[in-house]
């Protein structure tokens, strides 16, 4: 059986008037990647960004339902949105390090959580192997994190998320601005992460989601339409939308 790490439930999300997200109900099992598959504008990034209340920010967006982190609500008012995004990691669509050296992009949140100076150092080399940054970065730590290439700095944007030992790492097409062999680099990353945290991904790629997914959740007009195993919904699909979208008749 599979232990959950992340769920939604009866999950609806209005911008203004119009609803986005129609009750959705998902459980992401850890240590597993699960892709979130479905034509432009269905919800996936939108659905995704409800995990760690990056729609906060946003006047007209409205949430009702429930998220939960294990036994955590994300939502309950008394969690802090800093301590859930600690545990909840994000890796955006574009590389996008903040401006300053390799080594403060990666120290910057371990000094906003107030992380012992002394083990700082020893946690970014750990994060930058893990994130198979190192033997790239490691004689040139001082350097501007922008003058890296696109892949590189996603890994570093991956390896900065990973400094904090989220339990959660989402993200949203972390591919698609890079080249073919920066994505493959990417794409092994992932399934080596996946060993110690719960990986959910936004991806319009239906051979990368092949290649990368334990579990694979198919989304239409923002209605979660099929979820299962990834061999289930790439081999036999259930329902008639999902079998035309991964049979690449629309999307
Ligand atoms: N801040 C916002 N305010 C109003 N509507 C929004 C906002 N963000 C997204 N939407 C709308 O929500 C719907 C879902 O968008 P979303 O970006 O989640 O889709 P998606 O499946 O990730 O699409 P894509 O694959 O093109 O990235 C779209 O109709 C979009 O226009």
């Amino acid at each position: 059986m599979d232990q959950i790490k992340l769920s939604a439930h009866s999950l609806n999300l209005y911008f203004g008037e119009k609803q986005i997200l129609k009750n959705i109900n998902i459980d992401f099992p850890e240590n597993q990647v699960t892709s979130l598959i479905g034509p432009s504008g269905c919800g996936k990034s939108t659905l995704l960004r409800c995990f760690n209340r990056m729609h906060d920010l946003s006047s007209d967006a409205r949430i009702d339902g429930a998220i939960k982190l294990e036994d955590l609500d994300i939502y309950d008012k008394k969690n802090s949105v800093t301590e859930i995004r600690k545990r909840i990691g994000m890796v955006f669509q574009k590389p996008n390090p903040l401006p300053k050296s390799i080594y403060e992009n990666m120290s910057y949140a371990l000094n906003i959580h107030q992380f012992p100076k002394n083990e700082i150092p020893k946690l970014i080399e750990s994060a930058l192997r893990e994130s198979y940054l190192w033997e790239e970065v490691k004689d040139e730590l001082k350097k501007p994190a922008v003058k890296l290439s696109g892949g590189q700095q996603q890994r570093l944007c991956i390896a900065r998320t990973v400094v904090l030992r989220p339990e959660v790492i989402l993200m949203d097409e972390p591919c698609s601005a890079l080249d073919p062999i920066s994505t493959r680099k990417i794409e092994e990353l992932i399934i080596s992460l996946k060993k110690d945290y719960t990986i959910v991904i936004v991806t319009h790629n239906m051979q990368q989601a092949q290649r990368i997914s334990d579990k694979v959740a198919f989304m239409y007009l923002g209605e979660l339409i099929e979820f299962g195993s990834c061999q289930d919904v790439f081999q036999n699909p259930q329902n008639e939308l999902t079998k035309n979208y991964v049979g690449g008749h629309f999307g």
